[in-house]
């Protein structure tokens, strides 16, 4: 017999929250649908439709298979079929939601996010706990926001929530997932300290509890927050708390999902090789699950990751696939016709991007090229410049020997290696009165040297001349220098010393000459000499340079040739002459010989002793 109306359905009433309560703290698994299945089956027996139809929703919703979505959604679409215009807001809460959640996992945003702002509606109008499934819708939309990266919308909603879970709120109300996606905003905003602070508070909030799924969900949102801002070791440790939280609580999906991050830290190291292959064995597996807004992220990672690393072809590929994956995402007919229009319009961003890309590409291959022509250019131009200072250098060098070369042919004599007489020149026009005070001039030439050549030829006489001046170097002193002053003259420049020491060192120059005959064709033949030599200045206080005091020289030689040849005759003051002559200059031969006559200056012959032919 059918129960009397009244006492059963408050048994029922009561029966049914006893039952809602299990289901409530049952968080997953077998149990909770055991549940769900007894209230559903006790609902439909007393006749209280929407119940039942909200078990079945929620049964849906528990057991649905992201990879079969097409069974759930059809599934789905039975019940919406057999709901009643008047069904309870709770019903039309969880309808929406439900839709929602299954059209976000699969990665369809656009139906997800209509459905989830339906069941915010309903949530608000919930007679009950209106306040915490309404935290929970807002917390949806702004991740569901943040997958759509449209981090603006999901910060908005996300602060709203946080809002509402604000103090005074109720100890039930927990704000993790608000704080996650809040976070999770920032970080797409780029506002990664606040991005931080946000994740901070969620994981003091989480640890009032014993860890479960807001845990991973928290270590989950740090490891991606670590991998965008921090280096890649510390991104790394990060990634490996996640998956040591996810194989503590035997969670594959974030043990997955620590797998995907792990790869894009390897890439993010440099690691390239593995750690795309990490991440596409985790997107496989997300892929074989029917996760496909975790593939759709791991792609977009994988992309990410690969570009930063400039690996464009395997970007490329990433991205290819991801717009694969978009068309194919919906097969059912029911679905078909929005998804594909959705489809298109992200195929259309997707092929915008991928052109983008391309051009990118493009640009980075011309600036390489650019970079490397600039390179070359530079090398060439390096090198030529190389070449031009080499060549210069040579020729400066050239130049230089060349130049060393003809100074060396101007400053002396090719036959005797003596000193020119330019050379001669040069130095008194620089030299100073001082420098060349107490030196004397000694101009000596070859006695009957037309002689030699007649007797003996031209180069016998060029012989004489160059044994003349070994002889005399070999009797000069250090400070000595002999240049070539004429045919077979030769003027000594003699450095300064006294009065002895002068008589000694010109008979000794005299007699280098002559006691050496020199050896021709088998025979030898005496040279001499005939010399005048005077000290400079001839008088003190005498401002004349070298060259008027050779001249006196040259009237001593000529007075040497006079007097019989081979004798070096000198110019000497007398003592009268050194006070009478000071400060006065000998202007021609004739001044000279009246200063001799006056008895002023002496032109003798000091070498009287040892001549051997001359006398
Ligand atoms: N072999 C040779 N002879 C030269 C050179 N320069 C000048 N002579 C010769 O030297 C001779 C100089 O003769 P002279 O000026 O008459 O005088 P000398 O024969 O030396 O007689 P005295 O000076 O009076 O003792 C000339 O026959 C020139 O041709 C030279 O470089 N080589």
């Amino acid at each position: 017999a059918p129960p009397p109306a009244t006492t059963p359905s408050s048994a029922y009433a009561a029966e049914r929250d006893r039952l809602r309560a299990e289901i409530a703290v049952s968080e997953h698994g077998e149990l909770r649908l055991a549940f769900m299945d007894s209230l559903r089956r006790l609902a439909e027996a007393n006749g209280d439709r929407d119940t039942a139809q909200l078990m079945e929703i929620e049964r849906i919703f528990a057991t649905h298979d992201d990879a079969a979505i097409d069974a759930s959604l059809d599934a789905l679409n039975a019940v919406r079929s057999r709901v009643r215009p008047q069904a309870s807001p709770e019903l039309r809460e969880a309808l929406e939601r439900v839709y929602g959640n299954l059209y976000f996992d699969v990665g369809h945003f656009g139906l997800a996010l209509e459905h989830q702002l339906e069941a915010l509606k309903w949530a608000k109008r919930l007679p009950s706990g209106s306040r915490q499934a309404t935290l929970y819708r807002l917390g949806t939309i702004a991740e569901l926001y943040n997958a759509m990266e449209r981090p603006d919308d999901a910060l908005r909603y996300a602060d709203m929530g946080l809002a509402m879970a604000a103090p005074p709120a109720d100890a039930s109300v927990n704000p993790v997932s608000l704080l996650g996606a809040r976070a999770m905003a920032l970080l797409q905003l780029g506002r990664t300290v606040e991005a931080k602070r946000a994740l901070d508070e969620a994981g003091r909030i989480d640890a009032r509890g014993a860890p479960g799924f807001n845990t991973l969900r928290i270590a989950a949102n740090r490891a991606a927050l670590e991998l965008a801002t921090a280096p890649p070791a510390e991104a790394m440790r990060a990634v490996e708390r996640l998956r040591q939280l996810a194989e503590r609580q035997d969670n594959a999906y974030y043990r997955t999902r620590a797998d995907l991050l792990r790869g894009q830290a390897r890439i993010a190291a440099g690691d390239v090789a593995e750690g795309l292959r990490g991440m596409r064995e985790a997107t496989a597996s997300f892929e074989r699950r029917g996760q496909m807004i975790d593939v759709l992220d791991g792609l977009d990672r994988e992309i990410h990751a690969l570009r930063r690393q400039s690996a464009w072809p395997e970007a490329v590929a990433s991205l290819e696939r991801r717009q694969a994956i978009w068309s194919h995402l919906f097969r059912s007919e029911q679905t078909r016709a929005i998804a594909e229009l959705e489809a298109r319009q992200r195929a259309e961003a997707q092929e915008q991007r991928i052109a983008s890309l391309a051009a990118q590409v493009r640009l980075e291959r011309a600036q390489v090229r650019a970079e490397r022509l600039r390179m070359a250019l530079f090398a060439a131009l390096a090198l030529l410049a190389a070449c031009i200072a080499g060549l210069l250098s040579l020729s400066r060098r050239r130049a230089h020997r060349e130049r060393d070369r003809l100074s060396h042919a101007v400053r002396h004599d090719p036959l005797t290696g003596a000193f020119s007489r330019y050379e001669f020149q040069v130095r008194a026009s620089a030299a100073t009165p001082e420098r060349d005070a107490g030196k004397s001039v000694l101009l000596l030439d070859v006695d009957e040297f037309k002689a030699v050549n007649d007797a003996y030829g031209h180069a016998a006489g060029d012989a004489a001349l160059k044994a003349v001046v070994d002889r005399l170097r070999q009797a000069m002193g250090d400070g000595d220098a002999i240049y070539r002053w004429g045919g077979e003259e030769f003027l000594l420049v003699l450095a300064p010393r006294n009065d002895a020491a002068l008589a000694r060192d010109l008979r000794a120059l005299r007699r280098a000459v002559a006691n050496a005959p020199v050896a021709w064709e088998g025979g030898a033949f005496a040279i001499t000499l005939s010399g005048g030599a005077v000290r400079h200045p001839l008088a003190a206080g005498w401002q004349g340079s070298l060259s008027d005091t050779i001249r006196w020289a040259d009237a001593a030689m000529y007075a040497a040739k006079h007097a019989g040849r081979d004798r070096i005759v000198q110019v000497r003051l007398t003592p009268q002459g050194i006070d009478a002559l000071a400060g006065h200059r000998p202007i021609d031969m004739a001044q000279l010989q009246d200063w001799e006559r006056q008895g002023f200056v002496r032109i003798e012959d000091r070498d009287d002793n040892g001549r051997s032919d001359v006398g």
